[in-house]
């Protein structure tokens, strides 16, 4: 950790599985919107969680952290079990009075290869964060920061915007919002999507021929 602190109240789960990077690439090639509607709007997260950094696509394997709320120990903790590809997917209760994570918690999780992070709840240094170009997403902006006491969780399944998050499962989110793909349905998702993709195509080519010729 980059804090002085102890963190024994954080309850860390063993190392889980987490999707091969081809998986991940896979599934981010797709619009969050595309991908919704292959897995018939299953696992889509509360439209309440908003892309903070627009433009940043988020896509990665899910390090779920429980956080007490208003107080980030738990995400300080989790960083030291992130493996690049990881997502922070933090669960704090919708409390949206004191900001978990900002530009500091942003550098160190670049530090660890993380691909973005999504907060139920508030975050702040937001100029900070998107010029580091890490994808956030969260509830709320607040200045008002934390505390760094505990208790909290890594590695265990949370909820976070209405979704069960556990660890190793999928996550993209895009400025439409975040949907989460179960680890063992993300090649059932693949499989399904370039036929959606094609639909959606040949509809837009035909509106555009009706275009030209109007
Ligand atoms: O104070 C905190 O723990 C949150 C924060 O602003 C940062 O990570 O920069
Ligand atoms: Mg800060």
């Amino acid at each position: 950790m980059y804090i002085d602190a102890a963190a024994d109240n954080i309850r860390v789960s063993r190392p889980w599985a987490r999707p091969t990077a081809d998986l991940v690439n896979g599934l981010a090639a797709y619009p969050t919107a595309l991908i919704g509607d292959v897995r018939r709007r299953m696992g889509l997260m509360s439209s309440e969680i908003r892309c903070l950094t627009p433009g940043l696509r988020l896509a990665g394997s899910i390090l779920p952290i429980q956080i007490w709320e208003g107080d980030n120990l738990a995400i300080h903790r989790g960083l030291d079990e992130a493996q690049p590809g990881d997502v922070l997917v933090v669960a704090g209760n919708s409390v949206t009075g004191r900001s978990v994570f900002g530009g500091i918690l942003a550098e160190i999780c670049l530090a660890h290869g993380v691909k973005g992070v999504i907060v139920d709840g508030a975050v702040r240094d937001l100029e900070e964060t998107a010029r580091l170009g890490l994808p956030v997403f969260a509830r709320a902006v607040s200045p008002a920061g934390p505390s760094k006491n505990g208790p909290g969780t890594v590695g265990a399944p949370v909820a976070c915007g209405n979704m069960v998050c556990n660890p190793g499962d999928a996550v993209i989110g895009d400025d439409d919002g975040i949907i989460v793909v179960p680890a063992d349905e993300v090649e059932e998702t693949l499989a399904l999507l370039p036929a959606q993709q094609q639909a959606e195509t040949a509809i837009l080519n035909r509106l555009a021929a009706e275009r030209k010729q109007s």
